[in-house]
């Protein structure tokens, strides 16, 4: 199979997809061509705001059918909220597991490295899905525009922050390794989760050093 192929398990329908497309007229047709997977969406267009779920902080969700889910950002309006047919709680029971975000904050040297690898090694071993995000790695890439002055690091901190919660709502343990020493940019990580799905451990030693504000 080539390695773009998508595997036979991903075409199947799930039982529950049909009602879950009640914002469209017709769900979009999907089927094989070749390796390539060719989708077919007749009808219907955009679902207009109809049938759209409101995801509270507790996780639960609710219809939302009066009111479009709409944000103006920057200079684009009319951003427009997509929800999936399969959500978390459908990727919770395929993964026999709720998704979280560990964050570990210390000084350089301090062992966050060390702890987030060790940690996500045992999560695996105990069959948890776990993935970390290492601040050293992310300069590589999504960061590597970022310096290391108060406002890059807070933008450092804020993009893992939102990176983290995706991981997390797609079921995944996240593990975060990052010095972030600034309280108010971890802070402003925890808000973005319900409180229980956020977990910090700061290696305490450092976390006594007047580098922490
Ligand atoms: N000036 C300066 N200050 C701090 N850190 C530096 C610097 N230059 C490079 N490095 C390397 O970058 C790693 C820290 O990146 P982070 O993204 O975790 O930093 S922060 O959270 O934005 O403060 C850090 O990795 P760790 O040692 O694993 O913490 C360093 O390897
Ligand atoms: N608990 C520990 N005891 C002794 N040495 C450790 C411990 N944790 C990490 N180290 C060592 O400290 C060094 C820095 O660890 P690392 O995980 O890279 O820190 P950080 O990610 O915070 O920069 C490494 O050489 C590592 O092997």
């Amino acid at each position: 199979m080539p390695s773009h192929a998508i595997p036979p398990p991903l075409l199947r329908a799930s039982p529950s997809a049909p009602a879950a497309f009640n914002g469209r007229r017709t769900p979009p047709r999907v089927r094989t061509h070749g390796s390539r997977l060719v989708v077919a969406a007749s009808g219907g267009g955009r679902p207009a705001g109809r049938g759209m779920e409101q995801h509270h902080g507790d996780g639960s969700r609710s219809p939302v059918r009066e009111k479009p889910l709409m944000s103006n950002i920057g200079k684009s309006t009319n951003i427009l909220w997509h929800n999936c047919p399969i959500g978390q709680s459908e990727r919770q029971k395929l993964l026999g597991q709720k998704g979280c975000v560990i964050w570990i904050t210390g000084l350089s040297g301090s062992g966050k490295s060390t702890l987030a690898c060790a940690l996500s090694r045992e999560l695996h071993c105990s069959g948890h899905l776990s993935y970390v995000l290492d601040g050293d790695n992310l300069r590589h890439g999504l960061n590597r525009d970022l310096s290391f002055k108060a406002e890059d690091r807070a933008e450092n901190i804020r993009r893992v922050g939102e990176v983290a919660k995706l991981f997390a709502d797609a079921g995944t343990i996240c593990i975060a390794s990052l010095i972030s020493p600034y309280r108010r940019d971890r802070d402003a990580c925890r808000a973005l989760l319900p409180e229980s799905r956020f977990i910090e451990v700061c290696l305490l030693y450092d976390c006594l050093s007047s580098y922490y504000l």
